[in-house]
Order: structure tokens, then C-alpha cells, then sequence
């Protein structure tokens, strides 16, 4: 008697006429197909996850909003020098997982012309970061996940059934003061964080990332990158983070990769080219953070626990 036929090969059993090798091969199969399904990189799921008429509600709602769009600034200039030569980063750079020149583009294009930012492109330039942080290996893996964390209590906002509110940070404090989403006092147990203090975060990180590319772009080669990094750190981010966040951090710091291979991340080969990409970043950046900071400042919400 064969109990478990699925899983287990019957010896000498020849039940409903099957070939030894077609018994085998259907259990095999299901391993391997159990084992593909458990290491590949399954689709991030919001916590907002919304379907309605059995499509995205974010779809939806573009559909909805669509007369409201808001048009991206197109005010940057660059030197055209420096233009060429972030294009050619941009070409040299497409087969990278991380491409700093979409991550720049998106912070650029979240910028409306109103001073406003848009979140499903500041996500974008994001989902970047995370990217170069998965590129660092393991040790990164527990500041990247965090980072996704944030991206994706966002995303789930965004996507949301409240989603139209979301479009910029104007619209997305706006909404969530009137409704009395934001809480001042304490982080509500058991609730989806604000977007308001989840972008807070974000933009907090911001000035730290502001610092770290300012001291790479400007290093004439001989500093080492986890000094850089927590120098950037120390000036920023830490004076938000706890004490054991603070050790972490430290010690991620230490296995950051030399200068020489940072640059090949990022796609430039020498001093020169890593000052124009990096500083030109940098500018992206500081634009984005002060108009965030502005809407903060004048709501009263740096300091959102
Ligand atoms: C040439 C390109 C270089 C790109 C460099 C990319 C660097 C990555 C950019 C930013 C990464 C920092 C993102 C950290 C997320 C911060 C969110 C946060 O502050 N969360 C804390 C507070 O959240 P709540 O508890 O209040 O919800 C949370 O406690 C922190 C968790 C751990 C984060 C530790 C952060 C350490 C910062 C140093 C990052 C160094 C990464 C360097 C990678 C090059």
C-alpha cells in the first residue's frame, strides 16, 4: 500500500498504468518548482494592495485624476558640457542594476512647477537607492529593507482608495491634517504610520544622502568612504536614530566599498567625471529637501514621532 502518493515514489507499484520515470518525475517537479518559488524575488505587496473591477486602484484613479495632472518643473540647466557628459554616464551605465542618471532624472522630475513634489516619482528615484544598497551586499540589506519599508507605506497611500490626495506632499499634508491622520504626540500601536511622518523619515535620510555625495563627489581620492559616510551620517541622521541604530549603522559603514569601486557603481572613471555626476545629484537633491522641508516647517511637523 502506498500512502502520500504525490510525494513519495511507490516502489514496484505500477497504480493507473504510469512508467516508473513519469512517477519520479512529477514529485521531483513539484520540489523544484516549491524551491524556484521560494528564492525568487516574489512582487512587493503594499499595504495598501487595492483592486477594484479587477484592476489597480491606482489605475483607476489616474484615470480619475487625470485632468488634475501636475506638470514636472523644467526649469534645471546644465552646463552642456557637464550635460554630455552625464549622458554618457547614462549610456555607459544601462546594464547596472542601480543607474544613478534615473535616480537624478526622478528627483528632477518630482519637482513641479509650483514647488510641489511629486511622491510616485520621489519613490522612483528611491526604489534606486534601494537598489544601490542591494548592490553593497548583505550587511546593507537590513537599511534597504527599512528604506522599502518607508517606500512601500507610501506606495500603499498612493495606490490607495485615498490615493488622489497623494499626488504631491502639498496635497498629501493637506489631506492628512484635515482628516486628522497625523498624530503628533505618539506613533498610534497597531496602525499604518502617517504619510506624513513616513515621508519625514525619508526626508531626513535626504540630507544625509545630500552630505554623503557632496564629501564623494568632492574627495580628491585619497579619503576612505566609510569615513565620508559617517561623517555624513554624524552631521545628519544619527542625531534621529537610537543608540543601537546608531552601532549598526557604524558598523555597515565599515563595509562600504573603496572610492575606486563606488565609481564603478555609479558609472564614471575617474575624479573629474564622479565630481560632475555626484555634484549634479547633490543639486537634484538640496532642490527636492527644501521644498519638502518648507511644507514641514510651515506645519509644524520636523519633529513627528
Ligand atoms: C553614489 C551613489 C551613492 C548612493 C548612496 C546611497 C545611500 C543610501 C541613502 C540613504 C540610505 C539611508 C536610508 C535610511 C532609511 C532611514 C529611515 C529611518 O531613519 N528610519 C529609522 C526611523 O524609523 P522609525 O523607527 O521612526 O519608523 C529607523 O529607526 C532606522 C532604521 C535603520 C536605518 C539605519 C540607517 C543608517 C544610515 C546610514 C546608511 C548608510 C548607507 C550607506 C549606503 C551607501
Amino acid at each position: 500500500m502506498c500512502h502520500f502518493k504525490v510525494f513519495m515514489v511507490c516502489q514496484g507499484s505500477t497504480e493507473m498504468g504510469y512508467p516508473r520515470v513519469l512517477r519520479l518525475f512529477f514529485p521531483l517537479a513539484l520540489l523544484f518548482l516549491f524551491l524556484y518559488l521560494s528564492v525568487i524575488k516574489l512582487p512587493d505587496v503594499y499595504l495598501h494592495e487595492c483592486l477594484q473591477d479587477g484592476k489597480p486602484c491606482s489605475q483607476i484613479q489616474n484615470d480619475a485624476i487625470e485632468e488634475v495632472r501636475v506638470k514636472p518643473s523644467t526649469s534645471f540647466k546644465l552646463d552642456p558640457s557637464d550635460r554630455q557628459l552625464l549622458e554618457n554616464v547614462l549610456k555607459n551605465c544601462k546594464q547596472h542594476d542601480f543607474q544613478i542618471g534615473k535616480m537624478v532624472e526622478a528627483f528632477h522630475l518630482c519637482v513641479t512647477e509650483k514647488k510641489d513634489i511629486l511622491l510616485e516619482e520621489y519613490l522612483i528615484a528611491w526604489r534606486q537607492l534601494i537598489k544601490f544598497m542591494d548592490a553593497l551586499g548583505t550587511v546593507f540589506t537590513f537599511i534597504s529593507s527599512e528604506t522599502m519599508t518607508k517606500v512601500n507605506i507610501l506606495q500603499g497611500y498612493l495606490n490607495g482608495e485615498h490615493g488622489k490626495h497623494y499626488r504631491t506632499v502639498t496635497s498629501m499634508v493637506k489631506y492628512e491634517l484635515e482628516n486628522e491622520v497625523v498624530n503628533f504626540k505618539e506613533l498610534p500601536p497597531n496602525r499604518v504610520p502617517s504619510g506624513c511622518r513616513t515621508l519625514l523619515r525619508m526626508h531626513r535620510a535626504l540630507k544625509f544622502l545630500e552630505y554623503f555625495l557632496y564629501n564623494l563627489g568632492m574627495s580628491a581620492g585619497q579619503d576612505k568612504t566609510s569615513q565620508m559616510c559617517a561623517d555624513a551620517y554624524h552631521k545628519t541622521l544619527s542625531h534621529h536614530h537610537s543608540w543601537f541604530i546608531r552601532q549598526v549603522a557604524e558598523v555597515a559603514f565599515l563595509a562600504l566599498p573603496p572610492l575606486e569601486d563606488m565609481y564603478k557603481v555609479v558609472c564614471v572613471s575617474n575624479h573629474k567625471e564622479a565630481k560632475t555626476v555626484l555634484l549634479t545629484t547633490v543639486d537634484a537633491i538640496v532642490k527636492v529637501y527644501n521644498i519638502t522641508q518648507k511644507v514641514y516647517t510651515k506645519h509644524g511637523m520636523l519633529d513627528l514621532p
